[in-house]
């Protein structure tokens, strides 16, 4: 079985692969100074909750935090005895080779993501991520990454206010009532809610003008179902759109090593 692992800015997450379906899914922060045996202690005993028993051979790892890569090798190394694939890595293949600026390194998640919506919808696709970043990822014909957008995280905008003007709270993400606050709450959460619909609907126009094609737009990240309330912004939404690219990596060097 395959444990897959997607390690995020803010959230890392396991998800144990029988070759068919994803038999669970646990997270946790992301922190570089976890050590192999603090992951294993958190994942037997989320294992045991569970009653699984999975028999663990491989493991893939994509990392947007270069340091916690380390702890994760050695926890693949010392508990299933094995050396993992790390996305990026230059023995990891990935099915079709980005497309952008020479010396350019692309964030593992990004190339994750466009090999799991290609292997699911096919070329010419606009993957949408609400991570600590909201990410556009851009597969062109042939599934490749070709690059894309990068702008600030819902939750890091929400964030960045409470911490740079003393008189506003911290405000949790939620779709307001109305455009216009009536208190500074409501004016915030107007502000980072239509501003991120503005955006969403913007940049993914100026794409397909750009690119001069209609392209599917796959949404990912727990913020989507948010977004996608109000207005036809995405053509799909799927949770588990990085996990299935992880599982697609791996199936591809898995067969070519045979
Ligand atoms: N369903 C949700 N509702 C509200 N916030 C969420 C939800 N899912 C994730 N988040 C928040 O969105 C941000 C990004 O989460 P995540 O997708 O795990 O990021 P990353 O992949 O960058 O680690 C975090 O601040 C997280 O707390
Ligand atoms: C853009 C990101 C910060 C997004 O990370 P996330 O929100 O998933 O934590 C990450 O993909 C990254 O560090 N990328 C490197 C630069 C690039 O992709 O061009
Ligand atoms: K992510």
């Amino acid at each position: 079985m395959l444990l897959a692992i997607d390690c995020g800015n803010t959230n890392t997450v396991f998800s144990i692969w029988d070759g068919e379906k994803f038999l669970c899914t646990f997270r946790t922060s992301t922190h570089h100074a976890r050590t192999a045996d603090a992951y294993f202690t958190w994942f037997s005993t989320l294992l045991n909750h569970h009653g699984i028993k999975p028999e663990i051979t491989d493991v893939i790892i994509s990392s947007t935090v270069p340091r916690v890569v380390f702890n994760l090798r050695v926890f693949s190394d010392q508990y299933f005895g094995c050396r993992p694939l790390v996305v990026g890595k230059p023995d990891c293949l990935l099915p079709a080779n980005p497309r952008v600026d020479q010396g350019t390194s692309v964030g593992p998640d990004r190339l994750v993501n466009t090999a799991g919506a290609f292997d699911r919808h096919g070329g010419n696709l606009i993957v949408v991520d609400f991570g600590t970043a909201t990410t556009f990822d851009v597969a062109g014909r042939d599934g490749a990454y070709v690059g894309g957008v990068i702008a600030p995280g819902v939750n890091l905008s929400l964030e960045a206010l409470h911490m740079a003007a003393a008189a506003l709270p911290h405000v949790d993400i939620t779709k307001p009532q109305r455009v216009v606050g009536t208190n500074t709450v409501a004016c915030i959460q107007s502000g980072i809610f239509w501003g991120y619909i503005g955006l969403v609907k913007e940049i993914c126009a100026r794409i397909k003008a750009e690119r001069d094609q209609t392209m599917k737009i796959i949404a990912t990240g727990g913020l989507a179902p948010l977004f996608a309330q109000t207005e036809d912004l995405f053509d799909v939404i799927e949770d588990d759109l990085t996990m299935h690219g992880l599982t697609v990596i791996y199936k591809y060097n898995k067969e070519l090593a045979e």
